[in-house]
């Protein structure tokens, strides 16, 4: 799969391990930064990612934050997205059973890297489940046009 992953200075270390992580897995990964730990807003780069999976110049976004919560605000804001912060792989599995989510965004302080990385994995691997649950993301997205 095709990942567009950033973070902010205080998940920039979790962003480096889990490009590393996603590239050995055989995903075709674009860091879109930051390139140190220097002080930064999460905003920016929410920004990025989002903008690669609204364009669909990739296929999912990675967020890395402290808490993964304003990178989750931000890159909502961005059309065409569906952004989850996510701490536990279940309620991963969810977002994209439920939801469709097509971004996911993390804690790099307040969760572990290999319990982000089995969040990631569960993201990247369970499809939507349409059903009962496609007219409700389509309402979702309808609220876009008002
Ligand atoms: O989600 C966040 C903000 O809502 C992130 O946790 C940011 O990484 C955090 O705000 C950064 O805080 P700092 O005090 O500037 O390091």
């Amino acid at each position: 799969m095709r990942i567009s992953i950033a973070s902010d200075h205080a998940g920039f270390e979790q962003k480096q391990a889990l490009a590393a992580y996603l590239q050995g897995e055989g995903h075709e990964v674009a860091d879109r930064g930051p390139e140190n730990d220097d002080r930064v807003d999460y905003p920016d780069f929410a920004q990025l990612v989002a903008q690669d999976v609204a364009d669909g110049a990739a296929d999912y976004g990675v967020l890395v934050c402290g808490t993964g919560i304003g990178m989750a605000i931000a890159a909502n804001k961005v059309h065409g997205i569906r952004a989850v912060n996510v701490v536990t792989p279940q309620f991963a599995e969810l977002s994209r059973e439920h939801n469709n989510a097509n971004v996911v965004t993390v804690s790099g302080r307040f969760v572990p890297l290999e319990e982000n990385e089995a969040i990631i994995d569960t993201f990247l691997s369970t499809p939507f489940g349409g059903g009962r649950h496609a007219g409700r993301v389509e309402k979702i997205m309808a609220l876009e046009e008002n």
